[in-house]
């Protein structure tokens, strides 16, 4: 029988001590290959003491690391580290080298051949958005936070580690900057590929970015689930109230259209039904209630004299292709969710 291939990464039992305050308390962890882990809570909980046990710049007083299976312990910390992406708020690009070099640093010092860091160094600019013709020369006091940061992605992902750790990555950047580097980071195509720790305290990007997150306090694990499991199923007090400033929003994040099919009501939509035409609105069902109340606020009621609400058609999934497409107005669409809601509470 094959071996079973280890987790990415797995903690056991990780502990740290400064002083007389336990400021990470007995954290356990599991993380598959290419999934992204948010480590989120109030300011001084112990994320990054946490995500910084992970690369050994912290070691931990109890408790182990294992990357893929080996203990962390086993390998000199410098060439762990090498192997791991690591990015952090204050970027720490090095200021009297030019972005390409930057970048280049740890492809060169694994000795990869000169010609590929080259290529991999003007991929890695293009892909964000820096184009290298007039980026890669330049030095780091020449570029703006945004693109600084952009600049610290390339250079983590320059040697492809399967592992990438970011501490706060977006956090020195103004609220505009700052979407659009995390759209340009979510879009990248071979970081889903990776495994990812993230630490932020900014609920919307955790929701935005995790498959699983990881809600501490003081240093305590309070919950580790998916974002809806944190949202629906909260696992105390805690986790309730460090969600409920933003539920509803995140709520109409999380939820997909597909969740709240069944508690639909088509009475809304009765009136007059137009036929499924090839130009009608159209949206997925997995697309998410926002996106969809987005599409209905732009969506005109086109049904010339007739009393009929502005409508998207939800497209069937493929495994009910048979049901075809679905018609849903504003009310509908509302109503549904509420329903919904009620129901993910009490279930
Ligand atoms: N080297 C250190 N020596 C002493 N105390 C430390 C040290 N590093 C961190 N701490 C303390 O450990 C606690 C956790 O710090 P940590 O930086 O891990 O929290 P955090 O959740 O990342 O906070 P923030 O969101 O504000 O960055 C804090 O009380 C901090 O003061």
């Amino acid at each position: 029988m094959p071996s079973p291939v280890p987790p990415a990464i797995e903690a056991r039992g990780l502990t740290k001590h400064y002083g007389r305050h336990t400021v990470v308390q007995d954290v356990s962890f599991t993380l598959a290959a290419g999934e992204t882990l948010v480590l989120l809570g109030p300011s001084g909980c112990g994320k990054t003491t946490l995500l910084r046990m992970l690369n050994r710049l912290v070691e931990p007083d109890t408790g182990a690391v294992y990357i893929q299976g080996q203990d962390v312990r086993s390998q000199a910390a410098p060439a762990l580290r090498r192997g791991i992406g690591y990015v952090i708020q204050q970027v720490g690009l090095l200021p009297h080298y030019t972005v390409g070099d930057n970048i280049a640093v740890v492809p060169r010092l694994l000795g990869h051949p000169a010609a590929q860091v080259a290529a991999r160094t003007e991929a890695l600019l293009a892909r964000l958005h820096l184009p290298p013709e007039r980026y890669a020369a330049q030095y780091p006091h020449q570029l703006s936070g945004g693109q600084q940061q952009r600049v610290g992605l390339a250079r983590a992902l320059a040697a492809d580690p399967p592992i990438i750790l970011l501490d706060e990555p977006f956090g020195a950047l103004d609220p505009i900057t700052r979407a659009s580097v995390r759209r340009d980071f979510r879009e990248l195509e071979e970081l889903r590929r990776k495994t990812v720790v993230l630490v932020t305290h900014d609920v919307t990007e955790a929701f935005e970015l995790a498959d699983r997150i990881m809600l501490l306090d003081a240093g305590k694990v309070q919950q580790l689930g998916t974002p809806r499991e944190l949202l629906f199923q909260p696992a105390n007090d805690f986790v309730r109230q460090f969600f409920e400033a933003e539920q509803l929003a995140l709520q109409l994040r999380t939820l997909q259209v597909c969740d709240v099919m069944a508690d639909a009501v088509f009475n809304h939509e009765s009136l007059s039904i137009p036929n499924y035409k090839s130009d009608s609105n159209t949206i997925s069902p997995i697309a998410s209630i926002q996106d969809a109340i987005a599409l209905l606020s732009t969506a005109d009621a086109t049904v010339s004299g007739s009393t009929a609400p502005a409508l998207v058609w939800v497209t069937p999934l493929p495994e009910q292709p048979e049901t075809g497409p679905v018609p849903f107005s504003l009310p509908t669409l509302m109503t549904a969710f509420g329903r919904t809601i009620q129901r993910l509470r009490t279930s």
